[in-house]
């Protein structure tokens, strides 16, 4: 482990201003990257992976905006905010300005590929055409040697006949296929950081274990670092290093894939892992029951309790932070369970919760859950500085 990490997230918070309320999207997540490694951001739909891969690069836009934390690449300020004369919030000087961010940083530094490569990929162009006007225009290079360049990327990420290929268009690739271009794109300006947002979830499993494959050769060929977003745990144990488990719009634990896997310290990641298929584990599958609730009004406390087969009444009231219960291999092995020792908030004494007592509990229904929203919840962290403060940190 280098002593600083490549990327550094400090309770990263991005909100969506809606019409129907504040949709609290990402709500203070904080995690680092280091060189040369995989990190994984895991969660079910609506947990907020997207957006925070979003926020990274600043990509959200209107009517969502990041409005707290520090995104930090090799020491540059990415986004960061400070007190202003009159207390209000206001953009720090350091950060890099938007043009920074198009010029310096996207593409060269940090590149993203997202789901769906027919978005990212224009129907209208050949694909060698699209790959060789982005190598010309990122790296500088004439348009020959740029061409060269293309046809070397197409084939380093697997693809037959590159010269051929190079003068199809996107319709005449497959879904794998494509999704090799976009990692062929992703690669060409060598950067240090690849977010790649499902990258695979569109493509079946042969083919999501052939990208997987290649990726996993590829990051060791040219060290770069990647945050791999995924609802797939499967995924998460073939190709990350360590893990970040996120749940209605927080980081609910986070370690070493192996740790995770193996000394399980939230909840919601065992409730994940017992609904996928585990060759060490002959249990039939049990789903997750209920839905996540919507990031509009989550639920009082910890945010997993009307879901939680461990819930307690401590657990309606207390939302817990997410504290380093262990070490592993130099790495902290993180969660925000109040059951666990060093939050020492009565857990053991606390009555535990019937099951289903809350499971049909929905957000916005009237009742003790509903009305309260996360402004009642104690913070349980000392640590904690903006807790319940929400609304009052958007930025204007
Ligand atoms: N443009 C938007 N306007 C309002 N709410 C939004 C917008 N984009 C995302 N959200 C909300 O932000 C939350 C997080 O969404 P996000 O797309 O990051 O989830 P995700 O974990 O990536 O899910 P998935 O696995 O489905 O991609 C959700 O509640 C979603 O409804
Ligand atoms: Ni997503």
């Amino acid at each position: 482990m280098s002593p600083d990490p490549l990327l550094r997230v400090e309770n990263l918070k991005t909100q969506f201003f809606t019409e129907t309320g504040t949709v609290r999207a990402v709500d203070g997540i904080s995690f680092d990257v280091y060189e040369g490694e995989i990190v994984g951001l895991v969660g079910e739909s609506g947990a907020g992976k997207s957006v925070a891969s979003m926020s990274l690069l600043r990509l959200v836009e209107s009517p969502g905006e990041i409005v707290g934390g520090e995104v930090t690449y090799k020491g540059e300020t990415i986004f960061g905010l400070e007190e202003g004369p009159d207390g209000e919030l206001r953009e720090r000087d350091d950060m890099l300005s938007n043009e920074e961010i198009r010029t310096r940083i996207r593409g060269n530094e940090i590149a993203v590929i997202f789901q769906d490569p027919m978005e990212s990929l224009n129907p209208v162009f050949t694909v060698g055409g699209q790959l060789r006007e982005f190598i010309e225009l990122n790296r500088d290079l004439p348009s020959d040697e740029a061409k060269a360049e293309a046809i070397e990327m197409l084939r380093e990420v697997g693809i037959p006949d590159p010269e051929e290929r190079y003068e199809e268009y996107p319709h005449q690739f497959s879904g794998g296929m494509r999704q090799r271009v976009l990692i062929a794109m992703a690669l060409a300006c060598e950067p240090n950081l690849i977010i790649a947002d499902e990258p695979t979830t569109a493509l079946d499993v042969t083919v999501e274990g052939q990208i997987i494959d290649l990726v996993d050769e590829l990051q060791q060929k040219y060290g770069t670092s990647f945050i791999w977003v995924t609802h797939d745990l499967g995924v998460v144990a073939e190709i990350c290093d360590r893990v970040n488990v996120m749940y209605l719009g927080e980081i609910v634990e986070q370690a070493p894939v192996d740790e995770l896997f193996y000394d399980t310290k939230h909840p919601y990641t065992e409730a994940l892992l017992n609904s996928m298929p585990r060759p060490d584990r002959a249990t039939d599958l049990e789903p997750i029951e209920g839905v996540m609730p919507e990031a509009i009004n989550p639920p009082s406390g910890c945010r997993f309790h009307p879901r939680c087969p461990d819930a307690r009444e401590v657990c309606t009231q207390v939302h817990p932070d997410t504290r380093e219960i262990d070490r592993a291999d130099g790495y902290p092995h993180r969660a925000a369970c109040v059951k666990h020792d060093v939050f020492d908030v009565g857990y053991t004494e606390s009555v535990p919760l019937e099951p289903g007592d809350e499971a049909d509990v929905r957000v916005g229904e009237t009742g003790t859950e509903g009305d309260s929203g996360p402004d009642s919840s104690v913070e349980s962290g000392a640590t904690s500085t903006d807790g319940g403060s929400d609304g009052g940190d958007r930025r204007e």
